[in-house]
């Protein structure tokens, strides 16, 4: 996609107001032409010995008149164009964020949040100031401009050709700095979407910086990309500040030829002194569109720069697509099958290789293993956060990737390793926005997730505010909060990563014999902790992207080294925490 495929629909929608906003335009445009003719007028009369108070009064007048329609004619275009500028922004912004929505893991785990800030802020801004100000800047440079000229060598042709000379090289001069301007801008972008980026991962990470004196660290480091971006700045600064001087310093020379060579026509009579004035009055009309062109070729240099980086996150398209012709399932027994399932997150390292697997409706499977074995790699390739490199995975024998995404994580329900919180209330947070909650089910959530107890000890109870990422939580309160999220909505399959591992055993228990409480509901449950895995009809021990061995729990026990020792240790444990309670 070019930056112009981009913008056009948005030009498209508006093309109403624009031609409105630019009918205002050229009014003014128009108006201000007329205005040296009348000044003309006055002075001819006035060196001909023929003007009178009256005749004065009348020009006076004229030009009273017209400075309120141009008044309000500027009005009108302010209104329609920077309008629009406003309107696109929006519009623009908007299809930004809801695209960014349908990319799928992968893309968000390598790109940087502060490159999205930045896109989302800095860019947008400047597309709307190169399609606000930019229009009017090309409409004055070539409306204004052009009929400048016009008038000029209606007066005297030989004249407006001397005081033309410089334009070729305002024009040249504004073609070489815009396209240093376009490559500085967007070293400038990159050195502001590094800071934010930096600021947000230390703001995000404060607790940790604190914790480990990091401070002075994370302060340098701004310090140095701050003291860059104001490197980037400088050179930016040295290109755009040297083009503006040498524009007025063209156009003064036009105005030094006038002077010289127009006062001599003067003189001998070719052109007369009310000519003069009006010449020079066109000159000065001249003068703004000069620099609007240097202006403009700023601003529409940026906003190209930032449509171009717009484009390429446009173009993007998620590796995770939607089926061409989505199979529906209207009554899901919930059977589960993978079939030599391999997966790599980056292209390179295989983090599963050739897993299968079958789970029969209303079933339980466990998976167990070292971190980093792969338990989250498989569980996320089971809601489609991202698909197998190799091998197919099905629900009730039809491929996942034949099913629309939302309808396989409405299906499937998740619940991340990471319970991660909205900065709203524990309700907001367990069913979306509050005015959608069904109290019944919130009950049956919160109850499941033995949560009942801890928000009856908030005085606000399900309306507490958890803050940003849940701040205002305890570790297991927020992932209870996440559990109940999960179960908020039934769904015949339910997949959890870790759901206990923040809670002491007695609520875990609680937690498990709630979960298994569903005879019909199959699951996946991927966790260290025994109490969770235990219960379940088959146990797979992963490591490396691997299974290594599988089976029940008494089969595990007697078969697997790794699956006995971690039970052993963890039994002690257990055994330990139980006669500390006692
Ligand atoms: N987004 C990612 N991009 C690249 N590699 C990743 C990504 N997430 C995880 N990995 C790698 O994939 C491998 C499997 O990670 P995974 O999170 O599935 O392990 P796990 O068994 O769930 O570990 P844990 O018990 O610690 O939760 C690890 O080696 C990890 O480094």
């Amino acid at each position: 996609m070019t930056a112009f495929d981009l913008i056009r629909p948005y030009f498209r929608e508006n093309q109403r107001r624009i031609a409105t906003g630019l009918l205002f335009l050229l009014g003014v445009d128009a108006f201000q032409l007329f205005i040296p003719r009348i000044v003309k007028h006055a002075v001819d009369a006035l060196s001909a010995g023929t003007a009178t108070p009256l005749l004065l009064a009348r020009d006076g007048g004229i030009i009273v008149g017209f400075a309120v329609l141009i008044g309000v004619f500027r009005f009108g275009w302010r209104h329609s164009l920077i309008g629009t500028s406003r309107r696109v922004e929006r519009a623009i912004r908007n299809d930004l964020f809801s695209h960014l929505l349908t990319l799928d893991a992968r893309y968000f785990d390598t790109t940087r949040t502060g490159d999205l800030m930045s896109h989302a802020t800095s860019d947008i801004n400047n597309i709307r100031m190169a399609t606000g100000m930019g229009i009017v800047a090309v409409t004055d440079a070539v409306v204004l401009g052009g009929a400048a000229i016009g008038f000029m060598a209606w007066i005297h042709p030989g004249l407006a050709l001397m005081a033309l000379t410089p334009m070729p090289f305002i024009v040249l001069s504004a073609r070489v700095f815009g396209r240093r301007m376009h490559a500085r801008h967007k070293a400038v972008q990159e050195g502001l979407a590094a800071i934010t980026e930096h600021v947000r991962e230390a703001v995000d990470g404060i607790r940790v910086v604190k914790v480990f004196g990091r401070g002075k660290q994370v302060d340098d480091r701004l310090g140095d990309l701050s003291g860059d971006y104001v490197r980037r700045n400088l050179r930016l600064v040295r290109v755009t500040g040297s083009l503006m001087p040498l524009m007025i310093f063209l156009s003064g020379i036009g105005t030094a030829i006038v002077v010289g060579a127009g006062g001599r026509l003067v003189i001998t009579g070719a052109i007369s002194p009310g000519d003069f004035v009006a010449f020079i009055s066109y000159l000065g009309l001249l003068t703004w569109p000069m620099m609007a062109l240097g202006w403009m070729t700023n601003l529409v240099q940026r906003g190209k720069a930032s449509l171009d980086r717009l484009a390429v996150i446009f173009d993007e398209r998620p590796k995770v697509a939607e089926p061409r012709r989505p199979i529906t399932l209207p009554d899901p027994a919930g059977e589960l099958d993978m079939e030599k399932v391999s997966f790599s997150f980056n292209g390179s390292r295989q983090v599963l290789q050739e897993i299968s697997l079958a789970v029969e409706g209303g079933k339980s499977v466990g998976i167990v293993g070292p971190p980093g074995s792969g338990k989250t790699a498989l569980l996320s390739l089971l809601v489609r956060l991202y698909d197998p490199t190799n091998g197919t995975i099905r629900m009730d024998g039809v491929p996942l990737t034949d099913i629309r995404t939302a309808e396989v994580r409405r299906l499937i329900r998740f619940m991340p390793q990471e319970p991660w919180l909205f900065s709203g209330t524990i309700a907001e947070n367990i069913c979306g926005l509050a005015q959608d909650a069904d109290p019944g089910k919130l009950d049956r959530a919160v109850t499941a997730a033995c949560l009942a107890d801890t928000i009856k000890g908030f005085a606000q109870g399900l309306d507490t505010i958890v803050g940003e990422k849940g701040v205002m939580l305890s570790g297991g309160q927020k992932q209870r909060v996440a559990l109940a999220r999960t179960l908020y909505d039934p769904a015949p399959i339910l997949v959890l990563d870790d759901p206990i591992s923040q809670v002491d055993t007695r609520t875990a228990h609680h937690i498990i014999e709630a979960i298994f409480a569903d005879p019909a509901r199959t699951l996946v449950i991927a966790s260290h902790r025994f109490t969770a895995i235990g219960p379940c009809d088959e146990i797979l021990v992963m490591e490396e992207g691997r299974i290594r061995a599988r089976g029940s729990h008494d089969q595990l026990l007697e078969t697997d080294d790794y699956y006995r020792e971690t039970w052993r240790l963890q039994s002690l444990a257990m055994e330990i925490e139980e006669a500390d309670h006692a």
